[in-house]
């Protein structure tokens, strides 16, 4: 019997039947060298690292409030709001630990547009060097005004090019349960929340973070763009994210207990985040700011299970469809959108927020 050899373009074939295209990307350490982080800005970024680290232990008894918009789309807008948010957290810095959402990378139910980093015109070309150009610009210049970052971390290779301006990271409720999230977050240097998952699973979050908080080995890129194995020493400071789900909200006072009560008797972080946003508001920006409110109170009564709040904010309130399959490649895109306001999930527009933040420092002023 005779075994039939495959030729080199055979083989070729079979691996790479519906791949329509392989572009290569700049390194990490060339993107980082292009946009570095100054030394001053390093130190401030390290800080707030620690910052958000001793609000979450409890030992910092300010809120962390992580606001800003679902996903930066306009780096011109976001940084308008960037401004009025850093003027904002000055005026609370006594109270509350301001950190501003900078998402970058969508995870989608189905499909749509996922983000700057993957689509930064917007219309579906996929520049995806530009993107991740775009987003790390838009994260210096926004550091620069002295503000804390966050961002969800959702390609595990995007990680490299960003990490190193961020001051605390989520793991999105469609991620929570995937290894390669978990590993990612054992070696990421800030803390980092899991959210539960989007069928309100908190067991998955709490496992995350067990898996996330013990060493890892797993494959990833070099800063010099190699594949690698990349050994970890675990990360200490994953925490729960409570998003609510499938089954309703879990931002009132008994699912806040019961999970911290799960994460405590696992031996971890008891204090939580609740995010205002998602399942817990049903995606509405109206019913977010009801929600911040109900958590002021008890903030003010003194809960002292809750380490932050989490909230969707920009500067116009609600959103707008965005469909990048709808536009023609290379046009203004954006002179067809409204300055400032989502292209993904609806957000609290400035004033709201504003005012939102007010009741937030009034409320630890009231526990204290
Ligand atoms: O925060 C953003 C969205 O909730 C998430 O990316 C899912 O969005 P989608 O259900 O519109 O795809
Ligand atoms: C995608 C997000 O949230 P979730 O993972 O909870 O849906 C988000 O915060 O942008």
């Amino acid at each position: 019997m005779s075994i039939a050899v495959a030729t080199e373009s055979q083989q070729r074939a079979n691996t790479n039947e519906r791949v329509l295209g392989i572009t290569e990307l700049p390194t990490p350490a060339e993107l980082v060298a292009e946009l570095p982080v100054g030394d001053a800005q390093g130190y401030r970024i390290m800080r707030a690292r620690q910052e958000v680290r001793a609000v979450l232990s409890g030992l910092d008894e300010r809120l962390l409030v992580i606001i800003g918009p679902c996903s930066i789309h306009d780096p011109i807008s976001g940084l308008e709001y960037a401004t009025r948010l850093a003027a904002a957290a000055r005026e609370h810095e006594g109270e509350l630990l301001v950190v501003m959402r900078s998402y970058f990378e969508k995870p989608r139910t189905t499909v749509g547009w996922k983000g700057l980093v993957n689509d930064p015109h917007l219309d579906g070309s996929h520049d995806m060097a530009a993107g991740l150009r775009a987003a790390r610009e838009f994260m210096l210049a926004a550091s620069n005004l002295g503000l804390p970052l966050a961002t969800e971390f959702l390609e595990p290779l995007s990680a490299q090019y960003l990490a190193d301006v961020i001051s605390w990271g989520a793991i999105g409720a469609r991620t929570t349960e995937s290894q390669t999230h978990r590993q990612l977050v054992s070696g990421l240097s800030m803390p980092v929340g899991f959210k539960n998952g989007t069928d309100g699973s908190v067991q998955v979050a709490i496992d995350a973070c067990q898996a996330a908080g013990a060493p890892q080995s797993f494959m990833g890129i070099s800063d010099e763009g190699r594949t690698a194995i990349v050994q970890t020493a675990g990360n200490q400071d994953a925490h729960l994210i409570l998003r609510g789900g499938a089954d309703g909200p879990n931002f009132a006072a008994e699912p806040v207990a019961k999970a911290s009560a799960a994460m405590e008797s696992a031996g971890m972080n008891p204090r939580v985040i609740v995010d205002a946003s998602h399942a817990n508001s049903g995606k509405s920006h109206v019913r977010q700011g009801e929600v911040i409110a109900e958590l002021a109170a008890r903030i003010a009564a003194g809960d002292q299970k809750i380490a932050g709040i989490m909230a969707e904010s920009f500067l116009v309130p609600g959103a707008q469809k965005h469909d990048p399959d709808t536009v023609a490649a290379g046009s203004d895109v954006l002179s067809g959108l409204t300055y400032g306001q989502s292209v993904t999930d609806a957000c609290m527009g400035w004033d709201a927020s504003a005012e939102l933040l007010q009741t937030l420092a009034a409320a630890v002023r009231a526990a204290r």
